[in-house]
């Protein structure tokens, strides 16, 4: 290893041509914006293209002076370095090109070659002579220096890197920021894994499972953007807190066109006006409702009972009963969506008629085939009438008997008295949906007519999710591929996944992959000691983390007062750079944060932008995903008792802590933690 100031001039001459070839980009993006309508083949790619212009030149414009690359690879001259034998290579957050005919300045993170600066290894140096990491400091952005590994000489620093080191261990302000400089050899397999391939991460808390995610979204993009940008990328988190602290990661990557949302709004962009209990939430998330609620629409479907006839100038036709009877159930058995099966038989009943027209020697026109369609609507409407999605699951939660024929043999009844509305409204249109409601709205609205799928789906903290949410998910991506990531031990949904190969199945992709993270880049050693025992307690099979920090603070406290010993660890906690958050059961919050304001620390709620206190309270249903450096958990045996499974919930908490954790309680500890 070599850390030296040697070259670093001939470095800063290099940065310095880069920006000038970053100045030379912008003024070529603003020219393309203008030209940008005329190039693209349709309106679409136009508006696309325009887009992805106008918010390159923004962004180059914006940062300028930011670190323009942050690798260099240097080939050597043997065969294995093939095609880049001898060559010199900048690795960056974004391609910078050079002078006209001139090669690229600073190769794109996700170009091919730039998998070897993740990869490379003194074991298998992949060709390279030497690896170079560049050292920055923020704001603002300043070259400080560089660290070499000879690779070619069997010279390699692995996670010892300084630059490496100093990059996991920063403090956290602000958003979460992006990786690319420092990913590790088994992310990186995961974020280049291929567009085809459906992964599921299996990772401890803070292993980089919503970096991998995030950065894998970025790569697809990148590789195959054509595709990806018409079909789109879809990001699902668990929470408006946790999409809010990653949402800055892909547009400073350059990447701005992927939906990052919840599953819940996806399905009700309003908010749900209703709630559920325990007992109907479980219920109405069980994998059986899928069945009861097929049933219940497709009950709609009648037995033609007669024949039809249709009055055409002097003729009546007249379809028999058996006839009728036999395009319904055909149609049936087709098993097409509830939508089309409606369309065709009425088209098929059309036919029947344009048949009879034609044996008789007419030539019925398209004004004679919509005459019959209107005169044969009466009997669709009786045979195969149009649904809305609310109304059939209205018709199930407010009708006993309507929920007893669909759920028999399916449902206990008690079970079908959990989910039944107490009091029905007076119309499916003033019913106040539960967000466990939109799920089954979503499933039956998918019966009806399929939804619109993406190209790849990401689904984070996918250990909470439901059957019937993972159907929701299965459906959307259908005919794309899904990186699901997770952590078995984080599950705290009464209906949390215990196995994934289930999980996977559920979302449609049964083959899928689980690969582990097991190195933890959040959480201390100290703090991974702690979690790794409450693991033991949790029933679930995982591999134990191991941390890659061996900083961090951690203190646990006996108090007979919480709440000024709450306000002690803040206190000290300020002293000290880097964002705060205070931890306790939801219901135990507001009287700390009180206790906190009334001695002066000015308090976040969580979700607060425009608040520019250090300090967040944090309900502990909230946490997951989040991070801060420091973090005062107050009294975990109130977290743990909050819920079914508050001691993941406990474990999801005590593993929020960047650099410090402290673990106050006036009660005794809950089990695994004790000791
Ligand atoms: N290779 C890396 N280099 C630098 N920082 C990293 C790396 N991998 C992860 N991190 C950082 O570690 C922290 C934890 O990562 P992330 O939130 O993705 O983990 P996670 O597995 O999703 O955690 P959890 O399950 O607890 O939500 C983040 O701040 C992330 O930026």
């Amino acid at each position: 290893m070599r850390v030296t100031g040697t070259g670093l001039d001939e470095e800063l001459a290099y940065l310095a041509e880069c920006r000038a070839g970053l100045r030379r980009m912008v003024e070529g993006a603003r020219l393309n914006v203008v030209v940008g309508e005329h190039v693209a083949g349709d309106r679409y790619s136009a508006e696309r293209l325009g887009r992805h212009l106008k918010s390159l030149a923004k962004e180059l414009e914006e940062e300028p002076e930011g670190p323009a690359f942050f690798g260099r690879l240097d080939f050597g001259h043997g065969p294995s370095a093939g095609d880049h034998r001898g060559q010199r290579y900048y690795v960056g957050r974004r391609h910078i090109s050079g002078e006209t005919g001139r090669p690229p300045l600073v190769i794109d993170w996700r170009a091919p070659v730039s998998r070897v600066f993740y990869q490379a290894d003194a074991r298998d140096p992949h060709g390279v002579a030497v690896r170079r990491r560049f050292g920055w400091s923020t704001r603002p952005a300043a070259l400080t220096g560089f660290e070499d590994e000879r690779l070619g000489s069997g010279e390699a620093l692995g996670t010892a890197s300084r630059i490496v080191a100093a990059e996991i261990e920063r403090p956290r302000v602000g958003p979460m920021r992006d990786i690319v400089a420092t990913i590790q050899p088994e992310q990186d397999e995961l974020v280049r894994a291929g567009l085809e391939e459906s992964i599921c991460v299996q990772g401890a808390p803070g292993t980089g499972k919503t970096a991998v995610g995030l950065h894998r979204a970025a790569y697809l993009l990148y590789t195959h953007r054509q595709r990806l940008v018409r079909s789109g990328v879809l990001i699902l988190g668990p929470n408006q807190a946790f999409l809010g602290y990653i949402s800055a990661v892909l547009p400073a990557l350059g990447e701005v066109d992927v939906e990052q949302t919840t599953l819940e709004r996806l399905l009700a962009p309003d908010p749900p006006r209703g709630t559920d209990g325990e007992a109907s939430a479980t219920v109405k998330n069980d994998v059986r409702m899928a069945r009861v609620l097929r049933r219940a629409l497709y009950e709609r479907v009648g037995r033609p009972s007669g024949p039809l006839t249709v009055p055409d100038g002097s003729y009546r036709w007249r379809v028999s009963e058996e006839r009728l009877r036999r395009v319904v159930d055909d149609t049936r058995r087709e098993a097409t969506p509830y939508g089309i099966g409606r369309e065709r038989v009425l088209s098929r009943v059309v036919g029947v008629l344009r048949e009879q027209a034609e044996s008789r020697g007419q030539t019925p026109n398209a004004a004679w085939t919509r005459k019959m369609g209107r005169a044969a609507t009466d009997f669709l409407d009786t045979v195969w009438p149009a649904v809305r999605p609310q109304e059939v699951v209205a018709g199930l939660l407010g009708d006993p008997a309507a929920l007893a024929r669909a759920a028999d043999g399916i449902l206990t009844p008690g079970e079908q008295s959990a989910i039944l509305w107490a009091r029905p409204p007076r119309s499916f249109r003033s019913a106040r949906w539960s967000a466990a409601d939109a799920v089954l709205i979503d499933e039956v609205a998918s019966l009806v007519e399929r939804p619109r799928g993406y190209g790849h789906v990401i689904v984070d903290e996918a250990q909470d999710l439901s059957a019937m949410q993972c159907r929701a998910i299965a459906r959307r991506s259908e005919h794309g591929s899904i990186t699901v990531l997770g952590d078995l031990a984080q599950g705290t949904t009464p209906w949390a996944a215990r196995d994934w190969a289930e999980q996977l199945a559920h979302l449609g992709k049964p083959g899928a992959q689980v690969v582990a993270l097991t190195t933890g880049f959040r959480v201390p050693g100290a703090v991974v000691a702690v979690a790794n025992r409450l693991l033991e307690e949790l029933a679930v099979e995982v591999p134990r983390t191991r941390s890659f920090r061996a900083d961090g603070l951690l203190r646990i406290r006996g108090t007979t007062d919480l709440r000024g010993a709450a306000v002690e660890a803040v206190r000290d906690a300020l002293g000290h750079e880097g964002s705060v958050a205070v931890i306790a059961a939801d219901g135990d919050l507001a009287v700390l944060a009180e206790a906190l304001e009334a001695a002066g620390v000015e308090v976040a709620a969580l979700g607060e932008a425009s608040s520019r206190a250090r300090v967040t309270a944090v309900p502990a249903t909230m946490a997951k995903g989040l991070e801060y450096d420091h973090v005062v958990v107050a009294e975990p045996a109130g977290i743990a008792e909050a819920e079914a499974r508050g001691l993941n919930r406990l474990y999801v908490v005590l593993t929020r802590a960047v650099s410090r954790l402290d673990v106050l309680h006036s009660r005794p500890l809950p089990a695994g933690l004790g000791d």
